[in-house]
């Protein structure tokens, strides 16, 4: 809490107010000496009046008044004085004050309130706001006006101008074959009882984002989970797919890469829908309720659509018409069809009430492969291809148009150049309540936290900005755009990234990023206890992530959120995390408040205890003199990852790597070392060196060739899976010529690896290195 009725001295400590009691009786006892020393005169006056003399005694009355007067007026001024000189002092040693730890902290950890997040929850989810539309522009200007209520003073809103789409109309129907087998499918989400906002079935009508615009009538196939994998499966088993419409099951994969992978097959549409076992209400081995399907419970119901984007992610983000430049109003653009950057058939997202007259069409036809088997009526799930044709209409308007991107930033005051980026993004494809507004109502509290900090004096050492990324639904737009756009100096100043997207559907914790961040996040989450259980989140997290482990599960970084760009193109140590749980509303009309607050989190607690982990980290990452970040982990992780790699081929040669490799081990052990006796107050290298060799060794894993066929994408380590997206692939670019089996590729990127892993140890050792 923090304590308005004390007042801290110089040293940090507590003071009651009484403490200047004593001057104050002193200025009082002054100004009655200064009355007294009127009597005397006033004597001689009476005196003189006796012995005959004129009677000056008016004069001197006059007089005497005059002098009281005078002194009181004195006395007056001293004591204003005084007040004067009392506040300000009082004022100036708050600002002097470098908070203690330990009350910043408390403040951290103190603060953050749960009205206050549903609050902001209730605004942000009051209305859709879609990137690019006028609800989004609003919900900008709101950000904006909060984030300089609470404190920031420097705020602002970046535009930028890409390609984005929107649905017109819509079409899914069985057209022709038998009779009683002909559909018309709903593509509308049922209004759920006592959820306000589900009324609003029109608000935003089911499409895909970045989807391709068409009109096609064709026979369909089932394809499991659209992946590649599954494709290939059918094409070994002689199944016709050119021309057809593939029907694919959300999961597994990104969505994009299923679109992507029908049309390589051939395919002239794709339908994606929701089976009930993959988020809805059938049961599935060790969730801990049985499922219900919303409003009755938190999962998928019969009619409900997860809209997306179909972007090729692993191919490249942001605004597909300005690859790996800002798309600012007036720069040169790509042409539509030019671009990898949008699908190159039709598709539409369908519930799965809308998908079962469409198995039923499949059934008998072709045949059912057991491990494709979804929730439905088990005689469905024939493969095809249906007799009967489905007429798919997917009528969409391309525009280039504005989007917002909210940018405050708190000025650091020793190493001001040097940037702790904090993002989450606003856009929503429908109300959002969790996915990103849950974000975003935690940022908002964040920057209300570190208002008052700022006002009890508080002065960064480095810089933070707040970052509320507009469309990222899309493809990571405005992050990637702003990043593109500022690539310099945060290529130059960026110490991290640390994000939060759907930052509360539950209470698992759970965080992916680079390993120089794992130790920072063991640190904060012990100091933050667990709503539910009362144990640290750390040890709940512990707890979640299995008995054959020591410390928490941190994930890899793939792609789907805003951290893609900081860390794929310009290689910031970044970090994501969350609070996970029963989800089956993602994407949906019902990702709303009466979800929140009836399934997500009831009590706003875990959006509390993110509010604190996530400040936490940024305070400690902006205000530490010696960084919380560590080499060896990474060392650790890329070991393990190139023991992977050696196993996908085993009878090559990867000495060059593995001696690169060594050498970064080693680096990293040293670098360590150096940092325990910094701590312990010995040893002979700088801090700020220190520092600088932590937070930027992975942008030595930048290769400014890029992976080969998605060259944005230029980190030697890590990048979304070519034909996952979501996960990551580590090594990517090795992996990827391995499977094609191309020699001349295989050595190559095992020489860039190798390269730039060698760049990173010497960087690491203190022997610097650059691009
Ligand atoms: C994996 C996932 O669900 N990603 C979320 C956001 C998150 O919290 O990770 C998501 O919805 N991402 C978008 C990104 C779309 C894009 O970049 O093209 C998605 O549709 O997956």
């Amino acid at each position: 809490m923090v304590e308005t009725d004390r007042k801290i001295d110089d040293s940090g400590r507590y003071k009651p107010h009484g403490m200047h009691a004593w001057n104050g009786t002193q200025q009082a006892q002054n100004a009655t000496a200064s009355e007294t020393e009127t009597t005397p005169l006033l004597s001689k006056a009476a005196a003189a009046n006796h012995a005959g003399f004129p009677d000056y005694s008016a004069f001197f009355k006059a007089v005497e008044v005059k002098v009281k007067i005078f002194s009181k007026f004195i006395s007056i001024i001293l004591a204003v004085s005084w007040v004067v000189w009392y506040i300000t002092t009082i004022i100036s040693m708050f600002r002097r004050q470098d908070l203690t730890m330990d009350i910043a902290k408390n403040i951290i950890l103190d603060t953050p309130n749960s009205f206050k997040l549903r609050e902001y929850l209730v605004n942000y989810t009051s209305v859709a706001h879609v990137a690019g539309t006028e609800s989004d522009r609003l919900q900008a200007e709101w950000t904006r006006d909060k984030l300089v209520e609470f404190g920031i003073k420097d705020v602002k809103i970046e535009t930028y101008w890409p390609l984005l789409n929107y649905p017109k109309s819509h079409r899914v129907a069985i057209v022709s074959g038998p009779e009683h087998l002909h559909y018309e499918a709903k593509l509308r989400e049922d209004v759920a009882p006592g959820d306000d906002t589900s009324k609003r079935q029109d608000d935003v009508p089911t499409f895909h984002g970045y989807s391709k615009g068409g009109n096609v009538t064709a026979p369909i196939i089932y394809v499991n989970y659209g992946r590649i994998e599954d494709f290939r499966l059918l094409a070994s088993r002689g199944v016709q797919m050119n021309g057809t419409i593939a029907l694919v099951r959300y999961g597994e994969n990104f969505r994009g890469l299923k679109v992507t992978a029908a049309e390589q097959f051939g395919c002239v549409g794709v339908l994606i829908y929701s089976d009930p076992i993959d988020d809805g209400p059938v049961s599935k081995p060790g969730v801990e309720n049985p499922a219900k399907p919303y409003p009755e419970g938190p999962w998928r119901a019969r009619s409900s659509v997860q809209r997306g984007s179909v972007q090729p992610f692993s191919l490249m983000a942001g605004d597909p018409l300005t690859p790996g430049y800002a798309a600012k109003e007036n720069v040169t653009r790509l042409a539509i069809n030019e671009t990898i950057g949008i699908a190159k058939i039709p598709s539409m997202p369908i519930s799965w009430e809308d998908a079962v007259p469409l198995f039923k069409a499949l059934i008998g036809h072709g045949r059912v492969i057991e491990s494709w088997k979804g929730g439905l009526d088990n005689a469905m799930y024939f493969y095809g291809p249906s007799v009967a044709e489905v007429n798919l209409v997917n009528e969409i308007e391309n525009k280039i148009t504005p989007i917002w991107n909210v940018i405050g930033r708190i000025q650091g005051h020793e190493e001001g150049s040097k940037a702790i980026v904090l993002g989450n993004h606003r856009d929503a494809w429908v109300y959002g309540a969790i996915d990103p507004s849950s974000g975003s109502a935690i940022m908002l509290e964040l920057a209300r936290t570190f208002g008052i900090l700022l006002k009890h004096g508080w002065k960064p050492r480095r810089t933070i900005i707040f970052a509320s990324w507009d469309a990222e639904e899309y493809g990571m737009v405005g992050s990637t755009e702003w990043v593109e756009d500022h690539k310099e100096w945060l290529d130059n100043g960026a110490i991290c990234y640390l994000n939060v997207d759907m930052a509360v559907s539950g209470p698992h914790f759970a965080a992916t990023g680079s390993p120089s961040m794992n130790q920072l996040l063991y640190e904060i989450t012990k100091q933050v206890p667990d709503p539910k259980t009362h144990m640290s989140i750390y040890d709940t997290w512990l707890k979640d992530s299995g008995d054959r482990v020591n410390e928490p599960f941190v994930g890899t970084l793939g792609s789907g959120s805003d951290y893609v760009a900081f860390i794929d193109h310009v290689g910031i140590a970044s970090v994501d995390i969350r609070f996970t749980g029963e989800f089956g509303v993602y994407h949906s009309n019902y990702d709303s408040l009466y979800w929140m607050d009836h399934f997500g989190d009831p009590t706003y607690q875990y959006h509390v205890a993110l509010t604190q982990i996530w400040g936490l980290m940024a305070f400690h990452l902006a205000n530490d003199r010696l960084l919380k970040m560590t080499a060896t982990p990474y060392a650790a992780f890329i070991a393990e990852q190139f023991r992977s790699l050696k196993s996908l081929s085993p009878l090559r040669d990867f000495s060059n790597l593995e001696s690169a490799i060594r050498n970064f081990i080693d680096a990293a052990d040293i670098l360590d070392a150096q940092v325990l006796l910094l701590k312990n107050g010995s040893g002979n290298t700088s801090i700020g060196d220190v520092n600088s060799r932590l937070s930027f060794f992975e942008r030595r894993f930048i290769d400014p060739e890029g992976i080969q066929g998605r060259d944005w994408f230029k980190h030697v380590i890590i990048a979304p899976g070519l034909w996952t997206g979501y996960a990551a692939q580590t090594f990517p670019a090795i992996v990827e010529a391995i499977e094609n089996g191309n020699e001349t590729a295989i050595m190559h990127t095992m020489n860039r690896a190798a390269l730039h892993i060698e760049k990173a140890a010497k960087f690491v050792a203190g022997r610097r290195s650059f691009h």
